[in-house]
C-alpha cells in the first residue's frame, strides 16, 4: 500500500495533511495519535470510503478512489462500535455477512463453522449478539470482518471497549491473521498496543510526525528519559514543569518520569536543579519508550508551528 501527499479537508479543517505512507504486505501497521489527529480519516481514505482532497493512493495494485469498488471485495473493516445485529444470533450475524460478501452457499457453512470455532463462539452460536459480553462481541465483529478472507483488514480503535485480557487475546488473533498473509491497519490510543505493531505512524493534527518500527522510533528519539524518586514528588514536579528543556513530567505513583531535550540533560544536572528547588531526589536514566517518542514527535511539530514565518 502506498499513499503520496494524502490530504483531506473538511471546509476550513485540514484533517489529513500531505501524508506519505508505505505499508508492506502481511504487516500489522499502527496509527497512533491524539483524538482528532486524523487516524480515522486516513484509514477511511485508504479503504476507499472517503475521497481524498489531494494525493495518490495505491492499495493491492488498485488506484483509489477510482477502483474503490474493486478494492471492497478484498478488505475487511471493523470499528470500535462493532456493527453487529443485536437481534440476530451469533451464527446468523456471520451467515448474513457471508451472504453480503458474496460467499457461495457451498462455502458459507464450513467458513462460518470454522470462524465460530476459531473465535471461541461455537458454544454460544444461538445466543443473540446483543446479549454477548464486550470481549465476545469483539471476537464476533472480527470474525465478521474477515468472513470473506480479506487481504487487508482495517481496524479503527477496535479494543476501546474491552478489558485488558480481551485486548491481549484480540492481538493474538491479529498476529495469526498477519502470519497467514493479511495486512492489518489499526488505529489505537494505547501505547502498549502501538508497541506490538510491526510498524507505526504517529499522527498529530493531520500531519505524519514519525514512522518506523517501534524499535527504530525509540532508537532515534531526540531526548533523554529519567526516573525521579523524591520524598515530595509534587514539589519536584512543580520545579520541573514549564522549563524549556523539559518536554514532559508524568507522575506514576511516587515516581516521576521526566523527558528532557537532548543537549546537556544529565543525571547530575537534574539532581542539582531539584536540590536547588528544595526537592532532594534520586535520579536514574532509563531507556525511552514509545510514549516518550510520542511526546517528542508531537512537541517538535508544535514547536515548529509556533516559530514565526
Ligand atoms: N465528516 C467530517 N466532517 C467534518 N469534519 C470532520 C469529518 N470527519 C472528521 N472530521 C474532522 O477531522 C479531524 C480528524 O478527525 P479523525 O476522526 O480522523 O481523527 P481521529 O484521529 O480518528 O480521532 P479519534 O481518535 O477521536 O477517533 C477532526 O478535527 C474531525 O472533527
Amino acid at each position: 500500500m502506498h499513499a503520496q501527499g494524502l490530504t483531506k479537508r473538511f471546509g476550513q479543517v485540514v484533517a489529513v495533511n500531505k501524508v506519505n505512507l508505505e505499508v508492506p504486505r502481511a504487516c500489522v501497521y499502527g496509527f497512533l495519535g491524539p483524538n482528532g489527529s486524523g487516524k480515522s480519516t486516513t484509514i477511511r481514505m485508504l479503504c476507499g470510503l472517503l475521497t481524498p482532497s489531494e494525493g495518490d493512493i495505491e492499495v493491492l495494485g488498485l488506484h483509489i478512489p477510482e477502483q474503490a469498488e474493486e478494492l471492497k471485495q478484498h478488505i475487511g473493516y471493523m470499528t470500535q462500535k462493532f456493527s453487529l445485529f443485536d437481534d440476530l444470533s451469533v451464527r446468523q450475524n456471520l451467515e448474513f455477512l457471508a451472504t453480503v460478501q458474496g460467499l457461495s452457499r457451498h462455502d458459507e457453512k464450513p467458513r462460518v463453522d470454522d470462524l465460530l470455532k476459531r473465535y471461541r463462539l461455537d458454544d454460544r452460536e444461538d445466543q443473540l449478539a446483543g446479549t454477548l459480553s464486550g470481549g465476545q462481541k469483539q471476537r464476533l465483529a472480527l470474525a465478521g470482518a474477515i468472513v470473506h478472507r480479506p487481504e487487508l483488514l482495517f481496524l479503527d480503535e477496535p479494543t476501546s471497549a474491552v478489558d485488558p485480557e480481551s485486548r491481549r487475546d484480540f492481538w493474538e488473533k491479529l498476529f495469526e491473521l498477519a502470519d497467514e498473509g493479511t495486512t492489518i491497519l489499526v488505529s489505537t490510543h494505547y501505547m502498549d498496543e502501538a508497541e506490538r505493531c510491526h510498524r507505526l505512524a504517529i499522527l498529530d493534527n493531520g500531519n505524519l510526525v514519525a514512522d518506523g518500527t517501534p524499535a527504530e522510533l525509540t532508537k532515534k528519539l531526540d531526548g533523554r528519559t529519567f526516573l525521579v524518586r523524591a520524598g515530595t514528588p509534587r514539589k519536584a514536579k512543580e520545579a520541573l514543569d514549564g522549563q524549556t528543556d523539559v518536554l514532559s513530567v508524568a507522575q506514576i505513583g511516587n515516581e516521576l518520569r521526566v523527558l528532557m531535550r537532548e543537549g546537556n540533560a544529565s543525571i547530575d544536572a537534574l539532581r542539582h536543579r531539584l536540590g536547588e528547588a528544595g526537592a532532594q531526589a534520586d535520579v536514574e536514566g532509563v531507556p525511552p519508550n514509545l510514549e516518550d517518542v510520542f511526546v517528542v514527535a508531537t512537541r517538535k511539530h508544535a514547536d515548529k508551528q509556533e516559530q514565526p514565518a
